[in-house]
């Protein structure tokens, strides 16, 4: 559905002179600096998929969207959109996509969010039905009746939000881009719009790929990730086995019946003694009173063998494990 190869683009810039009269030299002796923003990029995307696309600032994600839908052209590469190039074939494109750039609104700001579905469903050529039809659910999906009559510009940054993906649906695209949907949005605002998203993705089929420096969005949102940087493809695959690439540990609590006497001081690894080898052992970070705090790598020393070992040092009581924040995965990644 989304095939993109070998995918470059390198920026020409003018690099400004230091000095006296420096605007006027730079004008007269021009000395360009090559910037290779994406290079040779490879993935693809199918139908149904919502893919997450991610990357620290600067890393290429914006470039690379604006390849996708057409905005900027490949200095090599290609794309194919349903087997169309975007660049090349716009028209046919546009129909089957729709795209949400959290930082910068599609909407008309001084007219009512109402009157831009009508410019909108105008320029796609939806008809009157359709346009009532999808507006009518789309209005109910995403409540967008209590603003329904605000000038954009009045609207709070969530309904604003609710407003713009509305907007980008209102054609029905089978492929949806959003860059940064969830951009400054409070906890309860992010909630509703990655409900509605994941409901676009699980009922509607609609494929979706996601910019966002928000990993809860990725967690929570996407099958699949990838991770571009300096312009690279650097990491592509499941969240699952991205965790267990990079291979972090997990935080185990134990709640014992009463004081615990430890085989070995906090900070260190369990001896070979106990039936571990030194590939396949955990360590003790901290221990007070009843409560013993272990790290594991579950790659390598299963949870048999743990509760095995942490048995033998008394009654145990509670377990309770924590998962490495997906926060520090990614970090390792970047
Ligand atoms: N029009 C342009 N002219 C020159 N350089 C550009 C242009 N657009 C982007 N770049 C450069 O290309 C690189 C990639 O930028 P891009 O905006 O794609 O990054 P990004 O991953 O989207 O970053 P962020 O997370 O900050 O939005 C950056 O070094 C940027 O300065």
């Amino acid at each position: 559905m989304i095939e993109v190869r070998g995918l470059h683009k390198s920026f020409r810039t003018p690099v400004v002179k230091e000095g006296r009269f420096a605007g006027l030299r730079t004008l007269f002796t021009r000395e360009y600096r090559l910037k290779e923003a994406v290079k040779d990029i490879n993935f693809t995307i199918r139908k149904g998929d919502f893919v997450g696309y991610i990357g620290p600032n600067g890393a290429g994600k914006s470039t690379t969207i604006k390849m996708l839908t057409g905005i900027l052209h490949p200095s090599a590469g290609n794309v194919k959109i349903n087997g169309f190039d975007p660049h090349q074939q716009r028209r046919q494109v546009a129909k089957r996509l729709g795209v949400v750039f959290g930082q910068r609104s599609q909407l008309w700001w001084d007219l009512p969010v109402k009157d831009s579905y009508d410019i909108l469903a105008h320029m796609y050529k939806v008809t009157a039905a359709e346009k009532e039809n999808r507006l009518g659910e789309l209005a109910e999906l995403l409540d967008l009746k209590e603003f329904w009559l605000t000038p954009v510009r009045k609207l709070s940054l969530g309904q604003r939000m609710r407003a713009d993906i509305a907007a980008s649906m209102l054609h029905d695209p089978d492929v949806l881009f959003l860059d940064e949907p969830t951009i400054g949005l409070d906890v309860s605002a992010k909630r509703s719009i990655r409900g509605f998203l994941k409901q676009l993705n699980h009922e509607y089929g609609k494929t979706i790929l996601l910019t966002t420096h928000d990993m809860d969005d990725i967690e929570q949102l996407c099958d699949r990730v990838m991770v571009i940087n300096h312009g690279q493809l650097s990491y592509e695959g499941t969240i699952v086995q991205l965790r267990d690439k990079i291979g972090l540990p997990t935080r185990i609590k134990i709640t014992f019946h009463g004081p615990v006497q430890l085989p070995v001081p906090e900070g260190l690894s369990l001896p070979i003694e106990l039936g571990l080898d030194e590939n396949h052992t955990f360590r003790i970070i901290r221990a007070d009173g009843c409560e013993v705090h272990i790290e594991a790598n579950r790659q390598q020393v299963k949870a048999m063998d743990i509760l095995r070992v942490v048995g033998s040092w008394g009654e145990v009581a509670d377990i309770h494990m924590e998962e490495p924040d997906f926060e520090d995965v990614i970090h390792r990644v970047y």
